[in-house]
């Protein structure tokens, strides 16, 4: 049987929601069987990121020549700064039959809701709003200024929530990935099911 191309797993939320811790605790699972596509982006690196491991960390000019080359899935630019998905990573992963995971804001998983349609796409949503702006000054990653324009960013990209396939609350991190494991495999179940009728159906069965 031909090998099935990969799925593509976008997982979408509001800066500081968790999506970085919950994405990391997956990745730390031993049957995790997905890649992650390391992003690029403009912006500073925070204490303790590296290059080609949490970004690959550009400059405007090299990004936006990026965006010209078409090296780029989707790109967007959130609270001043640019980040977007190589293209050649994700779709050599995809045709390799391996799943690629990426971790992006909503504007990009809109462009790739355009594009590749039968990608699966999880929104993490906070408990609640004053629990997301605890969660982002809790972290102390950002000033005042910038915690602010990402909490009105926040507004804004929770009302794309239903727009996602499945919504997954964030309460506890173990809680969550649980969760995304189980769409993850559901989504696999579906698709080798239709998969399975869809060639029974060629072969005129
Ligand atoms: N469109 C798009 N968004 C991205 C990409 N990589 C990261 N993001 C999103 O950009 C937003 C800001 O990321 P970042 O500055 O690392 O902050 P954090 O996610 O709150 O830790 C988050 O919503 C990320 O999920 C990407 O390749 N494309
Ligand atoms: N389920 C959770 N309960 C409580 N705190 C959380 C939870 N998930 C993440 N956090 C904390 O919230 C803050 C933001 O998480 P982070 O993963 O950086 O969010 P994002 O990547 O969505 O911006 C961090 O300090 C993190 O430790």
């Amino acid at each position: 049987m031909r090998k099935q191309r990969g799925l593509l797993i976008v997982l979408s939320g509001p800066s500081g929601v968790g999506k970085g811790t919950v994405r990391k605790e997956l990745f730390s699972q031993a049957n995790t069987n997905y890649e992650y596509s390391i992003s690029m982006t403009t912006r500073q690196p925070r204490e303790g990121e590296i290059d080609g491991i949490d970004y690959f960390f550009k400059t405007r000019e090299e990004f936006e020549a990026l965006i010209e080359l078409g090296g780029l899935l989707e790109h967007a630019e959130f609270v001043g700064n640019y980040y977007g998905t190589p293209l050649a990573y994700v779709n050599d992963t995809l045709e390799a039959g391996r799943d690629v995971f990426l971790e992006i804001e909503v504007q990009g998983a809109a462009q790739i809701r355009a594009k590749a349609p039968d990608a699966l796409f999880i929104f993490l949503a906070p408990p609640s709003l004053s629990e997301l702006k605890e969660r982002l000054v809790g972290r102390g990653t950002e000033t005042e200024d910038i915690i602010a324009k990402r909490i009105a960013t926040a507004r804004e990209e929770l009302e794309m929530m239903s727009l996602y396939d499945y919504v997954v609350e964030n309460d506890e991190v173990q809680n969550a990935c649980d969760k995304i494991n189980a769409i993850i495999k559901a989504e696999h179940c579906r698709r080798e099911r239709v998969e399975k009728i869809y060639l029974s159906m060629l072969r005129g069965e």
